[in-house]
């Protein structure tokens, strides 16, 4: 048996190493991590800009230790809390050892896609190139998009996928267990993500927000996990709060009578006792906290650089 509680796992011939997903945003990138690390631990919404801070996602392929940085999608940065995503995003990228750029073939090249590659001249890692959302359009069209994208970045190699299917991840994670420099493990063997399980619940339940309340709410509600207790028995007490800036988003996450709120939190708890594999008693609050978006705080405790 492999000893997991030893992270060097310095036995011959491992690879390790770091790869930056960078992407507009709803190019994917969420799908993809939790298609090569095969469990969910990037929250997916059909919302763009749902991931706020980078999360990692550990995969092994043979003798490789690859470690995904999932970034925020990189777009054209409007209020405080964009910049702070797209700083965080392009230091993730940096930070690697291969850039990955995922880009959605059905809408090509265009808008935050090409502002991407525009910067990506600029990040001197190798670079490979995603197109992905193959399952939805013809070959020809991600032929031309393949040479358009390689003209204007010396990519190091193309892979066509799917990340919602899974086709084509094979081969990607084939290059990368190649690419990576030899080295020690980062990550004991079976840890799947390095997101601190307060933090990753808080995502899940603002996912679930997220889900119930489409544009009702923009985006402007914020999870934080304020207690986790294990308790005798084998279960285990969450109390997150639910952030909102203003009294009237209050009582949209709330409902009629509560129906909402109990709503979401039921999806929560579902989820979360699939992931911890253990009962969950699961206790959300509602609290206004004006302009929490203007506070530096709130920016640290998501792994955020605060723009000044
Ligand atoms: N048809 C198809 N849909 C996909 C594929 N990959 C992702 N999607 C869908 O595209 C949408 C966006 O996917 P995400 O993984 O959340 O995108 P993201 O890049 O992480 O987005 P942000 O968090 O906003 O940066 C979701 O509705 C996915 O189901 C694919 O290969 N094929």
């Amino acid at each position: 048996m492999t000893d997991t509680a030893n992270p060097a796992h310095a036995a011959d011939n491992t690879r390790s190493g770091f790869v930056a997903l960078i992407g507009a945003p709803n190019a994917g990138k969420s799908t993809l991590l939790n298609q090569l690390v095969g469990a969910k631990v990037s929250i997916v919404t059909h919302k763009v800009q749902t991931t706020r801070s980078i999360i990692r996602g550990v995969a092994i392929h043979d003798r490789t230790q690859i470690v995904f940085v999932d970034t925020p999608g990189i777009f054209r940065p409007r209020r405080r809390l964009d910049r702070a995503m797209v700083t965080t995003a392009w230091g993730g990228a940096r930070d690697a050892d291969i850039v990955a750029l995922l880009v959605d073939a059905e809408r090509g090249i265009l808008g935050d896609a090409e502002t991407i590659i525009a910067n990506l001249a600029q990040i001197r890692q190798p670079k490979i190139l995603l197109l992905n959302k193959i399952d939805r359009i013809k070959r020809e069209k991600l032929l031309v998009l393949a040479a358009e994208a390689n003209a204007r970045v010396p990519f190091e190699r193309t892979f066509m996928i799917s990340a919602l299917t899974g086709d084509g991840c094979e081969d990607v994670m084939n290059y990368l267990a190649e690419a990576l420099p030899e080295g020690p493990w980062y990550y004991p063997e079976d840890q799947i993500s390095d997101l601190p399980m307060r933090q990753l619940a808080a995502e899940i339940t603002r996912e679930k927000i997220y889900l119930r309340l489409h544009q009702e709410l923009p985006y402007s509600a914020h999870v934080e996990t304020e207690k986790w207790e294990e308790r005798k028995g084998g279960s285990v007490r969450i109390e997150q709060v639910i952030y909102v800036e203003r009294e009237g988003q209050k009582k949209i996450v709330l409902g009629h009578k509560g129906a909402t709120i109990r709503a979401i939190g039921q999806a929560a708890r579902e989820e979360l006792c699939h992931l911890l594999e253990q009962k969950v008693h699961l206790f959300l609050f509602v609290k206004v906290r004006e302009n929490w978006s203007d506070d530096p705080e709130r920016y640290r405790e998501m792994g955020l650089e605060f723009p000044g």
